[in-house]
């Protein structure tokens, strides 16, 4: 399990408790501290669909395998991440469906209200049936109490499916679910976005970095920057990844073709583990190997390069551009430095 997040509190609410006093007046107690003002990523769904494992594989790096030996969650648990400064939000991990929307003595204003996303896990594995019509209540009770929240659909447990399978289960679930938006009339006020999920590959990282984006109100400057940085030294794609769970929190404009989003993944892996085993300095507080002289470039078989370069504490720029394009380095260099310190001024807070 990685340091970084022990530093950031965490804390629970016995599934017996977190009806109405949870979020009452008295809401202020130990483990509600610190959640307030940070946006809420809410994880939902059926039991065993797979939520505590997906909290567990992104943010703590537990290993897929290790998921087997997890025991079904009875609590609220919550757990604070901060990318950056700014970039920060907390994820709660809700037991297994058990009718909070329809429950009357749940407060479902305190759970809704301050929701930034609310992902709602499907196993596609298992008769999902049960899992839509519980999507559908939540949806509906939750859009009713927070028009602002982000519908997220992962329809999970994907890897034990054939591509064949893959296809008509999303269709079918897409499908379904879409239909009971329209019967309740509200398919032009509720976005709901799918996403094939798995924590065995890459699928679940790539998800969560679009969910994560949608609550990052500086998306669009980012974006803008890794644009400019891209046609100024003539790279094919950059990620600007949060490098604990490496979720990109931005790229340039160009589609994300996963290969590559898997390539520039797989760096950063290599990077921090040799950061750990070699680079750990003794003002190393983040126990991550990765500081402000984290830098790394690849020369791949096929002719291409991988870049990295570290922005912020947490933050790294990973492009991937074409060998002959890299001969001018200086230039690539003075240009990712350019980038690093737009990015913080970004950040930086208002006067
Ligand atoms: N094949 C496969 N199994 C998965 C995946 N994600 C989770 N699982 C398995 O699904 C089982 C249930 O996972 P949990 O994370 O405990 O499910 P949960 O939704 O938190 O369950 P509750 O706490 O009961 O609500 C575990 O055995 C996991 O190993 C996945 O992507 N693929």
């Amino acid at each position: 399990m990685n340091d970084r997040y022990d530093e950031f509190s965490s804390g629970s609410v016995p599934y017996g408790q977190m009806f109405p006093d949870m979020y009452g007046e008295d809401a202020g107690g130990e483990a509600e501290q610190g959640y307030e003002n940070k946006p809420r990523i809410l994880l939902m769904g059926m039991r065993r669909s797979g939520k505590s494992s997906i909290q567990k594989v992104v943010f703590q790096k537990m290993s897929p395998n290790e998921t087997l030996f997890l025991e079904s969650t009875t609590k609220i648990v919550k757990s604070e991440i901060a990318s950056s400064s700014l970039i920060s939000y907390s994820i709660w991990d809700l037991p297994g469906q058990v009718g909070y929307e329809s429950n009357p003595a749940f407060d479902n204003e305190g759970l809704f209200a301050q929701t930034g996303a609310l992902i709602f896990v499907i196993d596609a594995q298992d008769n999902y049936r049960e899992a839509i019509a519980k999507l559908h209540t939540t949806v509906l009770r939750a859009y009713e109490i927070n028009p602002e929240i982000c519908f997220e659909v992962f329809i999970h447990k994907v890897d034990g499916l054939s591509d064949d399978a893959k296809t008509v289960r999303q269709q079918d679930i897409v499908e379904h679910v879409l239909a009971n938006i329209a019967d309740a009339e509200l398919e032009d006020q509720i976005q709901i976005s799918f996403y094939l999920t798995s924590i065995y590959d890459h699928s679940i990282f790539e998800a969560f970095s679009k969910v994560i984006q949608k609550l990052i109100p500086q998306l669009p400057t980012l974006e803008q920057l890794l644009d400019i940085l891209i046609s100024n030294c003539c790279i094919e794609k950059a990620f600007l990844f949060d490098v604990v769970p490496k979720i990109y929190i931005a790229d340039d404009s160009s589609p994300v073709d996963m290969q590559t989003y898997e390539l520039c993944s797989d760096m950063i892996d290599v990077v921090i583990d040799v950061g750990c085993i070699y680079g750990m300095g003794e003002n190393d507080d983040t126990g991550l190997g990765y500081d402000a002289e984290s830098a790394s470039v690849m020369h791949l078989n096929n002719g291409m390069v991988l870049y990295m370069k570290e922005v912020t504490r947490y933050l790294a720029l990973v492009a991937l551009l074409r060998e002959d394009k890299y001969e001018k380095h200086g230039l690539i260099d003075y240009n990712v430095e350019a980038f690093k310190n737009a990015v913080a001024k970004v950040f930086e807070p208002r006067q």
